[in-house]
């Protein structure tokens, strides 16, 4: 069964549309790059997912159940390009990450939160510092943690490593990918990076002007790009090209 189902989704903000008519399957267990030059509706899908868009029109499921109305602790979590926006900054970091936990006693959710917190590579003793005490790389990794805690079934990753110092990015990826393995999520994995995307992604969805114009696997979209979109898009990552 696909994990998430985008079914006709249209997103408006007043008369502006910037999604259009989008259908896309994130099987379970996959991941799906999406990507497409800069306004395109990117973002505002993945928003979408987790009704912080607009949707007009058409229906987003996970396993055949709809996603809630309201954001928040759900089978969709999100995690933004900004650490530095998206964490509190008066909360700790055990508190950050233990609002994705399901509701426990205290002993449980401390050892829950130490948990995953080792997950994404920080040590649990650091649990007590406010987000300031981090570098950005390590408030991704927060972030991380508090998005995996709720036990997502699809995790949506908005460029996630677009704010941090390119010898931090490849050690985020690299724990995306292995978690992503291990615990089996599916996910949207939002990116302008194609190289990025080639490393991760089984699946890739290519959107132009609000709609998604082409969707293969990443072997086929790589290698033989069928839209004029797309062939722009690899042309600008001259590494990229290689004969199939
Ligand atoms: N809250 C909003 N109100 C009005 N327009 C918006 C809002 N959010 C996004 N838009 C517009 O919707 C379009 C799509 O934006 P979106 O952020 O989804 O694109 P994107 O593909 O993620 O771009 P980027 O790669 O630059 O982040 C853009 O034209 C943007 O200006």
């Amino acid at each position: 069964m696909s994990a998430l189902s985008i079914r006709g989704v249209t997103v408006r903000y007043d008369r502006f549309v910037a999604v259009r008519e989008v259908d896309l399957d994130v099987p379970d267990g996959t991941v799906t790059g999406l990507v497409g030059g800069s306004g395109c509706g990117k973002s505002t899908l993945g928003k979408a997912t987790v009704a912080l868009a607009p949707v007009v029109a058409g229906e987003i499921t996970v396993d055949g159940r709809k996603i809630a109305r309201r954001p928040g602790r759900g089978p969709v979590q999100l995690v933004f390009q900004d650490p530095y926006a998206s964490l509190d900054p008066r909360m700790t970091i055990g508190a950050a990450v233990a609002q994705g936990l399901p509701r426990t006693g205290r002993a449980a959710r401390d050892k829950e939160v130490a948990r995953y917190l080792e997950l994404v590579g920080l040590d649990p003793a650091r649990a007590g510092l406010t987000p300031r005490a981090l570098s950005g790389g390590q408030r991704q990794r927060v972030a991380l943690a508090r998005a995996l805690a709720a036990r997502p079934g699809v995790l949506i990753a908005d460029e996630i490593t677009s704010a941090l110092d390119v010898s931090v990015q490849g050690a985020i990826l690299n724990l995306l990918r292995d978690l992503q393995r291990e615990m089996g999520f599916a996910m949207l994995f939002i990116s302008h990076n194609l190289a990025v995307v080639r490393y991760l992604a089984d699946r890739v969805a290519v959107m132009d002007a609000g709609r998604i114009v082409e969707h293969g696997t990443a072997g086929e979209v790589f290698q033989r790009p069928a839209h004029e979109t797309t062939r722009t898009l690899l042309s600008c990552v001259p590494t990229l090209e290689e004969t199939p």
